[in-house]
């Protein structure tokens, strides 16, 4: 998908929704248990009931792998099933030398067809290129986490003050361009937020924390918007446990559409 088309949908939803697809055995409704595959029947309602509303869906590539080989054949199901014109985000997090990546960007790009894939920056140019070859998909690399740990190494500052989210910015928009590289920038990082965007005016940031790590979408819109919106919001728990009985998809309906409302008036007032 490209940029033009993802702010197309952005646009004729009124959305920057992701919803995250965390599916965790331990955490869905019990009745799901005698299906034969629970997570996928779980992720199908979830998708079914939320896709007026969402304009990417997030699978994180943990809570399938953690099933072992049936859970990638679940993950394989459930990129089949959401719908071609919302864009697809593997929650991998890779990133290896550059013959490891290239595997690694066959394996989500070809062998599963996702549109992205979540790529740690620390291993270099090399570790990260393989996965920009691919016509029409996107690397989405980590800049500035959600995480109390983000701090550890993501803010620390070279010897003009320059934190080092800031020169994983500037050294990685040399790989890539806004039509094929995005940011992760959590929403829990409320102004500093308008400091990545300083820094990457144009690229499509990925935001997690919104609902359960509690970051304010607000803040997010006030300080990340930009001129074709640039955002994609993640919720995942607080859409799809939002009820943990047998109505599940229904309340993950009304959570996600709680988000699109509000979308849609920050669209309205920032775009
Ligand atoms: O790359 C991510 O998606 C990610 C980056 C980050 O900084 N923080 C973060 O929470 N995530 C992921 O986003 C999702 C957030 O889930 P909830 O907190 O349940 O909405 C999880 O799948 C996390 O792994």
């Amino acid at each position: 998908m490209t940029r033009s088309e993802l702010f197309a949908q952005i646009q004729q939803k009124s959305s920057f929704l992701c919803v995250g697809l965390d599916p965790d055995l331990e955490k869905i409704p019990r009745h799901l248990l005698a299906e034969p595959d629970p997570i996928f029947s779980f992720c199908k309602a979830i998708i079914e009931e939320t896709a007026d509303f969402a304009v990417a869906y997030k699978p994180n590539i943990a809570f399938f792998e953690a099933l072992g080989a049936k859970g990638w054949e679940t993950l394989a199901r459930v990129e089949e099933l959401i719908p071609d014109d919302i864009f697809t985000i593997a929650d991998a997090k890779r990133g290896d030398i550059g013959n490891t990546s290239k595997l690694y960007a066959k394996a989500f790009f070809e062998t599963m067809d996702f549109d992205s894939i979540t790529v740690a920056p620390y291993m270099g140019k090399d570790s990260v290129s393989p996965f920009l070859e691919f016509e029409n998909k996107w690397v989405i690399l980590l800049a500035l986490t959600s995480n109390a740990g983000s701090s550890d190494f993501q803010l620390i500052q070279d010897e003009s003050g320059q934190p080092l989210y800031k020169s994983v910015l500037a050294k990685s928009q040399e790989w890539g361009s806004p039509e094929n590289l995005m940011y992760v920038v959590g929403a829990t990082r409320g102004e500093l937020i308008g400091e990545v965007r300083k820094s990457a005016p144009e690229h499509f940031f990925l935001v997690p924390g919104v609902g359960a790590q509690g970051g304010s979408l607000s803040e997010v819109a006030k300080y990340g918007m930009n001129s074709t919106c640039g955002l994609l919001v993640n919720s995942s728990r607080g859409i799809i446990y939002a009820s943990g009985e047998k109505d599940f998809a229904k309340v993950a309906r009304r959570e996600a559409e709680k988000l699109q409302v509000e979308m849609k008036s920050l669209l309205e007032q920032y775009l």
